[in-house]
């Protein structure tokens, strides 16, 4: 099974007016498809972030990948490495620092997606089989709520309307679990001073009780914010994600507060896993498998929070449906991935590079495909408007604090902040 021809394809779609503590997300979320093709006819598919620099990579690395075996993922990794060789500085949204490793794993993700979609499908069995085989049949996400606008600037209210404080957040949550069924619930915090985003998860608990809740400031608190912060919401939250910057003030935090920590800021390459378990700073880390490096090495990177006693949920970003087949297989392998999962889906509000019918949320959870690879179809035609949009957007990488302070010029993405 040799790679003879890689198609990297750019796309751009719309984004609702979504608020974090580096900014607020722009009209248009960025992404790249990767298409990977065989001499037997076999097509792969990956997805990654659409920023310019790392398409440039991805374009640069797709070249040096054909004429290699389908089963080579580790000359594959060799190769990738070489080219990526230092660090690309370029922070997607909110993921921690940026480092060589991660920049390396970064490119290698949808080469190895599209890798392991074509094994499946010559061999017949869904990625999750060679993930390891299913431990669960559908992979529970959550409800991601996010203080919002009810429109970009300029544009007619989209159909999510405003959420700009607690009654908008309840009324946002009633939406997505009315549509999605989902049975937990995450809230993007850091926009607000602490004591409203505290106001808006009492609202929550109590218009959803027994719903497990987590709060994610993405480390716009400081040490002694973030504890006052936990200790207020004691008994609401099932987790607090990323409250303050870096291990050692996360394990400070950990160290005085009632409820775990969960990360996808403070670890997010193998190096920082020995300090961040050594200092206890976290309990919980939310897996990505587009910045560790694809699904074998995620998988990797589960073993050993298990060994270390660390509880599992899995990030996201803006995404589509082939990053939603790879998060739903991978997490459907991986016995300790027990939280449910973050997804941004609901805001892409049906727009995809995928042919509807694969991917379905039953009671908040996704079914694991059941057909060969990832177990989904590309839909050429969606793939052609969506790289269309991308060339007309005029956004080539995201950058939420720019945009917003377009319309607020005072405005500082500062961490911590409060
Ligand atoms: O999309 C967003 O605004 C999120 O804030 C994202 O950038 C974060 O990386 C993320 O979802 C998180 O959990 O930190
Ligand atoms: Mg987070």
């Amino acid at each position: 099974m040799i790679i003879r021809q890689i198609h990297v394809t750019p796309v751009a779609f719309r984004d609702p007016p979504l608020l974090n503590a580096a900014g607020v997300h722009e009209p248009w979320a960025l992404r790249t498809i990767v298409e990977v093709v065989t001499d037997e006819g076999l097509t792969g598919l990956g997805e990654t972030y659409g920023d310019l620099v790392h398409l440039g990579k991805v374009r640069e690395c797709a070249q040096a990948l054909i004429g290699l075996d389908v089963h080579a993922l580790n000359t594959m990794y060799a190769r990738i490495s070489a080219i990526v060789g230092n660090v690309v500085n370029d922070r997607h949204g909110l993921t921690g620092v940026a480092n060589k490793e991660k920049s390396i794993d970064r490119v290698f993700s949808p080469f190895e997606v599209a890798c392991l979609d074509i094994r499946g499908k010559a061999t017949g069995v869904p990625v999750v089989d060679l993930l390891g085989g299913k431990v669960r049949d559908a992979v529970p996400y959550s409800a991601y709520l996010f203080y919002k606008w009810a429109a970009h600037p300029g544009e007619d209210p989209d159909r999510f309307g405003a959420a700009l404080d607690e009654a908008g957040i309840v009324e946002q949550a009633r939406l997505l679990i009315d549509e999605y069924g989902f049975e937990s619930i995450k809230l993007k915090g850091g926009v607000y001073p602490p004591d409203q985003e505290i106001a808006a998860i009492q609202a929550l608990h109590e218009a959803f009780p027994g719903v497990p809740l987590r709060l994610d400031p993405n480390a716009a608190w400081t040490v002694e914010t973030s504890i006052r912060v936990a200790h207020e919401l004691d008994g609401a939250l099932q987790y607090l994600e990323d409250p303050t910057p870096e291990i050692a003030g996360m394990a400070q935090v950990a160290a005085a507060v009632p409820m775990p920590l969960a990360t996808n800021m403070c670890v997010v390459t193998p190096e920082h896993l020995p300090p961040a378990t050594a200092s206890h700073a976290i309990g919980v880390l939310l897996l990505d498998h587009h910045y560790w490096g694809g699904l074998v090495r995620s998988s990797h990177i589960a073993a050993m929070c298990d060994a270390f006693g660390l509880a599992m949920s899995m990030h996201s970003n803006s995404h589509l449906g082939i990053s939603l087949a790879a998060m739903t297989h991978l997490a459907a392998a991986t016995p300790n991935l027990t939280f449910a999962c973050d997804t941004h889906t609901p805001w892409q509000d049906g727009q995809d590079v995928v042919k509807p019918g694969a991917l379905t949320f039953v009671n908040g959870a996704v079914p694991v495909p059941a057909g060969p690879g990832l177990g989904i179809e590309l839909d050429r035609d969606a793939l052609a408007v969506m790289n269309e949009q991308y060339e007309k957007c005029g956004i080539v990488a995201r950058d939420d604090t720019t945009y917003m302070q377009r319309f607020n010029p005072t405005f500082s993405a500062r961490r911590p902040r409060w």
